[in-house]
């Protein structure tokens, strides 16, 4: 098959062969990414002994800047590196990350007295930071490009190739977050150590470590298969010289005198490319078009937090397994892989049998109301469980009487997620008494046992140790929150998956991965107002604060929709040659354009004390 720029590339059933290297890439860095974010916040409690709040906010200012980074990525590539250079040396980055945030999990390397806590933590916490700043670099920088990079591969006769290659990555995203979210979290609850065994972050890190690793080399492979782009230039330097111009332009003919243009941009007509002009007002569209989006990822991203928390108050026994609050979230990624192919296969062409235009406009509204919905969910569920219950916690609270008149020792045992039920084993330890005993616990549930002072050696703690239930169990069931991840993430295939494809075709060819940087900035703000509404907006009860978002999601939802009546979808290949036809005449023009400004800047310096007259001219040519 022969690419838009006469590349040749090889096919698989109408498929770019090179693409197949591109969402593998996807899959392991995407594996690496929420692999290793799944255990950073225990990583900065347990191992680096922060508090609570120093955890949160390092966590959400890494996931900002993890969004942020983009749009370094984005300029690097579009104008001086090209995109496949560009992610290869920021992968490089993001593994040499990966390590460092391995080997700072390695508590032997400054466990000098060998006692399993580091006696240096300050080399910990350095190599850490470091870690996590080349990976936010990495993960960032690489992101906008690997999706442009996919995109590039098609031709312009492959748009419903291209669409689902969009929907597939997708796919491969949410299969990395999904393995990486499960496996990591197993690895981390493993001991391990030199010379004295601790909870193995170094292993929980060091995998998505080596996933990076294979990422990269599997993306190196590809590399005889890729079509590559060339950068064109310091593109961004151009766009914002050209748009400086056409301001400053603007401004100095702000008079009425002069005859107003139809765009603001095309008061740089005088100086630049109308090329350049035409392409500017292409992103400069979309990025308006941006401005409420960062709305959805601000609700959408609370299931890490307020959700998660919510699922601590409520009960995970599936009967065959009990879920943990913080595994709920997998809900999403596992709805992800069913509802991208239902959406695609079924649905889609079901609304477009019956007639309807489903643009891309209004499947990102329709997924913006069903997040709110999914809020409306949460503050329902949210109320019930008010309703039935009065204290708020997940862990069991246990309490022991000791009936005996010497001291005794309690320890308890691990309690493994996967577990059938939640049974928990208490060991005991007086003297030469030693004795264990199991209990089963609801969630949220608080005991008392007794110890009695006849235990003696030999007793049977199972039998002899006596409970009473101080607090009843919570009874409101965790699949009660099944709709409210349905909705956000029927929410999220509409608008996310739309998103990235609709950022990607209204893109003009030099600035595709700058708009995918625009689109990943919007991601980024929706986490900062995350950070703000929490701290401003502090609600007495929770549900109103789960319905004041899904409030301020609607209203948004309202003003996009509006704006994106008011939107006409572009060709960017089809303008682009529009104006490459005219090259010759554009020159011609733009040196005619430049004429015309200076004649124009004279004249207004010798008729400026005589606006009447000049007027007159005006109207005469
Ligand atoms: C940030 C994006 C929406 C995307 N995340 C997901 O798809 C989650 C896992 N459902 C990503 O690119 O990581």
């Amino acid at each position: 098959m022969v690419n838009k720029s006469g590349f040749n590339s090889k096919e698989v059933c109408g498929y770019p062969l090179s693409i197949f290297f591109i969402v593998v890439n996807e899959f392991c860095e995407r594996f690496s990414y929420y692999g290793m974010r799944a255990v950073l916040v225990l990583y900065f409690k347990y191992f680096l002994r922060w508090d609570d709040d120093l955890a949160t906010s390092i966590y959400h200012t890494f996931v900002a800047l993890c969004y942020l980074t983009p749009i370094l990525g984005a300029i690097v590539a579009d104008s001086w590196l090209g995109k496949f250079k560009t992610i290869i040396y920021l992968s490089i980055v993001y593994a040499i990350g990966q390590v460092a945030m391995a080997v700072s999990a390695i508590h032997d390397i400054t466990d000098t007295d060998r006692d399993g806590t580091p006696n240096n933590m300050t080399f910990h916490v350095v190599l850490s930071m470091v870690g996590l700043f080349l990976i936010a670099l990495g993960t960032g920088g690489i992101k906008p490009c690997v999706a442009a990079f996919g995109g590039d591969q098609f031709g312009d006769h492959q748009e419903r190739q291209r669409r689902t290659f969009f929907s597939v990555f997708y796919l491969c995203i949410n299969g990395g977050s999904l393995l990486s979210t499960i496996i990591t979290p197993i690895l981390r609850a493993q001991n391990c150590g030199i010379y004295s065994k601790q909870k193995c972050y170094s292993l929980a890190f060091g995998v998505p470590a080596a996933l990076m690793v294979v990422a990269l080399v599997v993306f190196i492979v590809g590399s005889g298969m890729y079509y590559k782009a060339k950068p064109e230039g310091n593109i961004m330097g151009d766009v914002c010289k050209c748009i400086g111009f056409a301001i400053s332009n603007r401004y100095k003919h702000r008079s009425k005198q002069y005859p107003s243009r139809e765009h603001w941009m095309d008061w740089a007509e005088d100086k630049y490319d109308k090329l350049l002009i035409a392409q500017i007002k292409m992103v400069l569209k979309v990025l308006f078009l941006y401005i409420p989006l960062p709305m959805f990822w601000t609700l959408f991203d609370q299931k890490g937090s307020r959700w998660t928390l919510q699922a601590t108050t409520m009960d995970g026994n599936f009967g065959a397994i009990v879920i943990q609050p913080d595994q709920m979230q997998t809900v999403n990624p596992i709805l992800i892989l069913t509802l991208v192919p239902i959406m695609d296969s079924v649905i889609y062409p079901l609304i477009k049998k019956c007639g309807l235009n489903f643009t891309p406009l209004k499947r990102m509204t329709v997924g913006m109301f069903l997040a709110a919905l999914a809020f409306v969910c949460a503050a329902v569920v949210q109320i019930e469980i008010d309703v039935s219950r009065k204290h708020l916690t997940y862990f069991n609270l246990t309490q022991f009487v000791n009936g005996m008149n010497k001291p005794v020792n309690v320890s308890t045992s691990e309690i493994f997620p996967f577990l059938i039920i939640i049974r928990a084993t208490f060991f005991l330890q007086s003297g030469q008494l030693s004795c264990a005993f199991s209990r089963d616990f609801g969630f949220g549930s608080s005991y008392t046992f007794f110890i009695p002072s006849t235990l003696s050696l030999g007793s049977n703690c199972q039998e002899s140790i006596t409970g009473a239930e101080d607090i009843k169990p919570n009874s409101v069931h965790m699949a009660l929150q099944v709709p409210q991840y349905f909705f956000i993430t029927a929410g999220e295939v509409m608008f996310s998956v739309t998103g990235l494809e609709f950022s990607y075709s209204q893109a003009p060819s030099n600035m595709k991965a700058v708009l995918q940087a625009g689109w990943l900035l919007t991601v980024a703000i929706g986490n900062f107002i995350v950070l703000i509404v929490a701290e401003v907006a502090k609600l007495p009860k929770q549900w109103t604060e789960y319905v004041l978002f899904a409030s301020l999601l609607l209203c948004v939802c309202i003003i996009f929709s509006i704006m994106a009546y008011f939107y006409t979808y572009i060709d960017p290949t089809e303008i682009e040659a529009k104006f490459r036809r005219n090259v010759g005449d554009d020159d011609d023009d733009k040196n005619d354009k430049q004429r015309k400004l200076e004649m124009e800047m004279m004249k207004r310096d010798l008729d400026r004390s005589d606006d009447e007259h000049y007027k007159g001219k005006q109207t005469k040519m």
